[in-house]
């Protein structure tokens, strides 16, 4: 997250760090959302096929033994089937994560709603984004969990052509377009948006910035919208 502030530890119990594992360690590599007990969301570009996953719940400083710390292990990896790595534009970014075994859920670890189907935020609808991505471009990944304010921009405005034109699709919310916005190792994380009843749903999933400078004005942080998934979602 580029020009964020540490979240104050297990205010987004929902997010979790999807690890990868390379030689004998595991290291972050995305973020995810608790959407079921054994279920995580998170991008389809997060999945690599053949690697091996683990997700840790309940998670804030990544370089120490908090006590709050989860490990799962994934038990099945299902992308969904109309990703293409190579066409990020056409969008399904999308991958779920089936747990072996449930969390023990607590303040610090909790399962997210999901909106109704279809339901967008409108435009300048509040929304957090969260996750240990990139300080800035090229620069460090945080040890603790960062967050931003990131106002919704409609997809009338995104569409334009100086702004995201016709690579932003109707199954995708943009959000942010100023100086603050996610970066590389946020994919796959939440964005969460208050509704007026004061309930936290999550709206979107971390997906795509700019590849020149991951917070390059007119270039909001794109995210799958969870409620163009709805069926898809609920057939899990
Ligand atoms: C829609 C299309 C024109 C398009 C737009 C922007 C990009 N952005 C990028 O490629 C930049 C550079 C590093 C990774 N990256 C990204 O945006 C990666 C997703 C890459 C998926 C494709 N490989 N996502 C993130 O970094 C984020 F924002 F989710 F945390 C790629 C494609």
């Amino acid at each position: 997250v580029v020009n964020g502030e540490e979240a104050r530890p297990h205010s987004w119990p929902w997010q979790i760090s999807l690890q990868v594992k390379h030689g004998s360690r595991f290291h972050h590599t995305c973020g995810g959302t608790l959407i079921a007990p054994r279920w995580v969301l998170t991008a389809g570009h997060c999945i690599t096929p053949g690697d091996v996953y683990r997700v840790v719940l309940g998670e804030h400083d990544q370089s120490q033994q908090e006590g709050s710390e989860q490990l799962r292990d994934v038990m099945r990896i299902i992308v969904h089937p109309d990703w293409d790595i190579d066409f990020v534009a056409r969008g399904n970014d999308l991958a779920l994560l089936k747990l072996d075994k449930s969390p023990v859920l607590s303040d610090s670890v909790g399962v997210a709603c999901l909106p109704p189907p279809g339901e967008t935020p409108p435009h300048g609808t509040p929304c957090y984004i969260s996750g240990w991505g990139n300080l800035y471009t090229h620069g460090p990944m945080p040890d603790r969990l960062q967050q931003a304010l990131l106002p919704v921009v409609g997809h009338s405005v995104c569409s334009q052509s100086d702004w995201w034109g016709i690579n932003v699709k109707n199954t995708m919310i943009c959000a942010g377009g100023g100086e603050v916005s996610g970066c590389n190792g946020d994919s796959g994380g939440p964005l969460s948006c208050v509704s007026t009843d004061g309930r936290w749903f999550v709206h979107g999933v971390t997906s795509f910035v700019s590849s020149r400078v991951c917070n390059e004005e007119k270039k909001p942080t794109v995210f799958t919208r969870t409620s163009a998934y709805s069926q898809w979602l609920s057939e899990k």
